[in-house]
């Protein structure tokens, strides 16, 4: 699990290393412009100089520090009003140490940069010429002129480096968009041999550092870049909305702030008029953080079911999944799959009776009861070894499945609602306030917003000014308005429950898997996560592992997944676990 920080939550980290005395501003962006330099080295090592000499016992300075022989590589470095732009001119004075040419842009004025970002633009001027861009609108001759170096069109610019903004955008940028453009192209073009290949200092610019959406209206603008280094954390920005797909790559480079020091915690809040203000009160050691909300789900514990377990099937639980009528029973069959293979010890498939025969043709190891309405279901539920159960997948959303989902919910067992039980839930307040802490919701973007519409209205309103509603505060809210765990999906799949607890298991960077957005892929997601509460993990734990494995089970069967070979690759993906 990686811990997420927030914009506030980094500028509290960092004021308290440089408070506690252990480290300086000024040490910190050393660090950071050398991690980013040492990352572009170690992603494309063909930069890397090719000398190779000997040099006796003194130890030998890093390869890339002693020039591709015959070889001199170009970089444009874009610097920023702060410190940002203060880390650009620390990679700047690395890549010429390193034997590069670096073009420096300034967007801003040299002197109002902070205390930090200015020593290290004396240092870098220096040695080097600092080009001035009109700051803030960029005069077109500015834009044509990096445009047109990035583009490659006069040069053989190698790197560009985007130094240009990182926290502390917090409002639209104007300007520089033929820049913006040039990197977007050369990103999503992946035009490395002929184009440059871009890297963002922290953040994509453009990107609400919290959020991850652009600031800005429609036409709000941010870069792609082939590679992004932030320092410390990864920022909840990193993964959410745009941020996670505005770069290829993500690396997070520490910057040795130790931390079992004790961080003053910044409690950002909103007035009434939303404007955010900050409290600096609590102090508290980073182990104890509550604030540590959201953590971006990379890798979590698989806990195996315990051979000291009472071996029969119903230790493990009995999940009940309930389908629809005649031609509708392939979501829940998926699901009961899903739930099955992840370890539930007995999976049923509940119909109504004219399914029965389609039902019993298709399911060997799950079994089928006829559940033809609400009295039957309850009359099942009396036996108390089922104790998780899913309603929604091709469930329908007629008078006899709202009243199945009314039974499910006064039965106070684990329940995960999905799909046409999410279609009911946002039909009827009472249904809605029968929710309890032992359901999981798990909208899609459209069943989020029926469920949630003032929730979602906030969250699709332009961003136009930082730090943006996100989809972590949106998920927070659900779940706090619903009283019960929220799985609001997608390639940042947010988690919350109504305690604020709060992941993000991100499909971005190197666990991206676009071809999970295919039919049925959420069925079986709902019966990994009812598999999970029938085995008892808490609906919370149930649905980041469940969410986690789903992901895992898609990158291990690779493009041309179909919803139906997810829980196939379970097996596969738990063995490497247990491994
Ligand atoms: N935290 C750490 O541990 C470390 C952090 N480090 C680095 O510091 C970075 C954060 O620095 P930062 O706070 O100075 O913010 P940054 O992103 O440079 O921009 C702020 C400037 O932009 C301005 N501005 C804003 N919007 C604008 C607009 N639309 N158009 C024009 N201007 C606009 C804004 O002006 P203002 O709003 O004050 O008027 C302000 O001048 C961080 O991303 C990382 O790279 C590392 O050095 C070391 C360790
Ligand atoms: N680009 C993507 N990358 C990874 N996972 C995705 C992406 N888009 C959607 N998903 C996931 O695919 C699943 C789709 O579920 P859902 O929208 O309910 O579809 P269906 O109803 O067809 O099952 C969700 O788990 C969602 O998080
Ligand atoms: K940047």
């Amino acid at each position: 699990m990686t811990e997420l920080l927030t914009a506030a939550q980094m500028r509290a980290v960092e004021h308290s290393a440089i408070e506690s005395g252990a480290v300086t501003g000024l040490e910190l962006m050393e660090r950071a412009g050398q991690g980013v330099v040492d990352a572009i080295f170690a992603q494309w090592p063909e930069f890397v100089g090719s000398a190779d000499v000997e040099r006796g016992p003194a130890p030998a300075p890093p390869r890339y520090l002693r020039p591709e022989e015959g070889r001199t590589r170009r970089a444009v470095v874009l610097c920023g009003p702060g410190n940002n732009g203060g880390d650009g001119f620390v990679v700047a004075r690395l890549l010429r140490e390193a034997g590069w040419a670096v073009e420096v842009f300034l967007y801003g004025d040299a002197e109002a940069l902070p205390p930090d970002a200015r020593v290290n633009y004396e240092r870098w001027a220096e040695v080097g010429a600092v080009q001035r861009l009109c700051f803030p609108k960029p005069s077109e001759d500015d834009e044509e002129k990096v445009s047109h170096l990035l583009r490659g069109a006069t040069t053989d610019v190698t790197l560009c480096v985007d130094a240009l903004f990182g926290t502390g955008l917090t409002r639209p940028l104007f300007g520089l968009k033929d820049f913006f453009d040039a990197c977007y192209l050369a990103y999503a073009a992946n035009l490395g041999d002929d184009g440059p290949y871009v890297v963002a200092v922290d953040l994509p610019s453009g990107l609400c550092a919290d959020s991850g959406r652009i600031i800005g209206d429609d036409l709000g603008l941010a870069v792609g870049a082939h590679l992004t280094v932030t320092f410390a954390f990864a920022k909840h920005g990193h993964v959410l909305s745009s941020g996670g797909v505005s770069a290829a790559r993500l690396v997070t480079v520490p910057l040795g702030i130790d931390r079992s020091l004790p961080y003053r915690v910044l409690h950002h809040k909103r007035n009434e008029n939303g404007t955010l203000y900050i409290d600096h009160s609590t102090t508290v050691k980073m182990a104890e953080r509550q604030w540590f909300e959201a953590g971006y789900v990379s890798d979590l514990p698989w806990t195996s079911k315990d051979p000291r377990e009472a071996s029969h099937k119903y230790s493990h639980g009995h999940a009940l999944i309930l389908s629809g009528g005649v031609g509708k029973g392939g979501a829940a069959r998926m699901a009961a799959r899903g739930a099955l293979r992840i370890g539930a010890g007995a999976v049923t498939v509940g119909c109504p009776p004219s399914a029965l025969i389609e039902n019993a043709a298709q399911l060997n190891a799950v079994m089928l009861r006829r559940v033809p309405g609400a009295d039957a279901l309850s009359e099942v539920l009396t036996d108390k070894r089922i104790n998780a159960l899913c309603l929604g997948p091709g469930l329908g959303t007629g008078a006899r499945e709202a009243d199945l989902v009314r039974a499910a919910l006064t039965a106070g067992r684990g329940l995960v609602l999905d799909a046409d039980a999410l279609t009911l839930l946002s039909q009827d307040a009472d249904l809605f306030a029968l929710l309890h802490n032992k359901c999981v919701l798990t909208p899609h973007g459209g069943e989020f917003a029926r469920l949630f519409p003032g929730i979602a209205e906030k969250l699709d309103a332009p961003a136009l000014t930082g730090p943006a509603y996100s989809k972590v505060d949106a998920a927070r809210a659900a779940a706090q308005q619903a009283g019960c765990t929220v799985l609001f999906k997608g390639p940042d799949t947010v988690i919350a429950d109504p305690s604020g607890r709060c992941s993000v298991n991100a499909a971005v960077y190197d666990r991206s898997a676009p071809w999970l957005a295919t039919a049925g892929a959420g069925d079986v997601l709902a019966g990994f996560i009812t598999g999970l509460m029938a085995r008892g993990f808490a609906p919370m734990h149930a649905a980041e592992v469940g969410a986690w494995l789903h992901v895992e089970c898609a990158r291990a069967f690779g493009p041309g997944l179909i919803a139906e070979d997810l829980p196939e690759a379970l097996p596969g993906v738990l063995r490497d676990l247990e491994k």
